[in-house]
């Protein structure tokens, strides 16, 4: 694994592949359909990616493929540029070089914290015997590096859930993997241990110059700390590309719905700009298309509340807010329309009405067909 330095000095050349998967397929028994289907990707050294995407869309089964927990029917993996699985190669786990992360933290209730983390050190498999000596100092930095030091003698049982997956992950870390796995890292977290860790793991992976890939089904989790999102969707990825590209420009309604929830709107292109139920929307503001008809795209954010009295024209009635700290999220109901979400820094009371236009961005608005 690289030092933090050898990290910050290569920003400028090209950083090294670290994990490459071709066209993995894996279909369990009981399944019709792959769990996971033509997944390919490449993550380079020391970038952290997010596996996004709805409960059942293969996420779990795409990290447990890649620790070796599950055996793909199809395809190969290759860690460090070596074969793992495929190809007739199957590498077990611990000959991965791959750190583990889960959900439950999975520590052993009965070991203090550096036996927790000296367990993995001590059962690296035959091939990586480390002396004692050794162990001690490599779990010993791996705590302090999860800002556990003076906590090593401390049981499970005696930790915060924040506490306890630091643990887990100095555990991971330890053994100084290239490659850390975390499967809903933060899921057992409250919010606000959660908000916090998550951009300490971030920090932490990016200081030992580890790369990451984590499980999540939080858009904002994936969006805030990834460096690249792969959306996954029924056993494929649907999109991969950086947080800002995504939201930006998300590949497919079903990505801008995921991630973004934003609005759509029937919308028909007419001499005018684009028709929809919520007036005229010039052309200029949306993206170009070749397409007549399509559902548009509104993020919250792109909708202008003006209050106004109950007969006008096009009335929407403010069912229901929620009050963010900057802004509210407002949620809008139409007879006809059904509800609409927006968010916006203006006070508005449940019960209100309001009409509704649409506002420009800087990225042009969407249309799918
Ligand atoms: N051991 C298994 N045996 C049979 N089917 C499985 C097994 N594990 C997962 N599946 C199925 O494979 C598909 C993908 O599951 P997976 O757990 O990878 O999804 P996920 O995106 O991680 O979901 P979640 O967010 O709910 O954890 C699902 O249809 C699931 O039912």
């Amino acid at each position: 694994m690289p030092t933090a330095s050898q990290v910050s000095n290569v920003t400028t050349t090209p950083l090294p592949t670290v994990l490459e998967l071709h066209n993995v397929t894996k279909q369990y028994q009981q399944q019709t359909v792959p769990a996971i289907n033509q997944v390919s990707l490449q993550l380079r050294q020391g970038e952290l990616l997010a596996l996004l995407g709805p409960s059942g869309c293969g996420k779990t089964t795409l990290l447990r493929t890649i620790a070796g927990f599950e055996n793909p029917e199809k395809g190969w993996i290759e860690l460090a540029k070596q074969p793992v699985c495929g190809q007739g190669t199957t590498l077990p786990p611990e000959r991965r070089d791959v750190g583990i992360v889960f959900q439950d933290y999975a520590l052993f209730p009965h070991l203090c914290v550096i036996d927790n983390v000296s367990f993995g050190l001590k059962h690296l498999g035959r091939h990586r015997r480390l002396p004692n000596a050794q162990i001690q100092t490599l779990a010993q930095e791996a705590i302090s590096l999860v800002g556990l030091a003076g906590f090593e003698r401390r049981y499970p049982h005696e930790l915060s859930g924040g506490q306890q997956q630091r643990v887990a992950l100095a555990r991971a870390l330890a053994p100084r993997p290239s490659l850390v796995l975390l499967d809903e890292p933060f899921s057992n977290l409250d919010v606000q241990v959660r908000l916090y860790l998550r951009q300490e793991v971030r920090s932490i992976l990016k200081g030992v110059g580890a790369s990451g890939i984590f499980v999540t089904h939080d858009q904002q989790e994936a969006l805030a700390i990834a460096d690249r999102v792969a959306v996954m969707r029924a056993g494929r990825i649907e999109q991969l590309a950086s947080p800002e590209e995504i939201y930006e420009q998300p590949a497919s309604q079903f990505i801008a719905d995921f991630v973004t929830q934003a609005n759509f709107l029937k919308a028909q292109r007419s001499a005018g700009g684009w028709k929809t139920a919520l007036g005229l929307v010039d052309t200029a503001m949306v993206n170009p298309t070749d397409a007549t008809q399509g559902m548009l795209m509104l993020r919250q954010e792109e909708l202008y509340l003006k209050a106004v009295e109950t007969d006008a024209e096009m009335v929407l009635v403010i069912c229901d807010r929620e009050f963010l700290g900057r802004e509210y999220k407002y949620t809008l109901n139409h007879p006809s329309l059904g509800k609409l979400k927006a968010r916006t820094p203006i006070r508005f009371a449940t019960g209100d009405t309001v009409q509704v236009s649409v506002k420009p961005n800087p990225y042009g608005l969407r249309v799918f067909v």
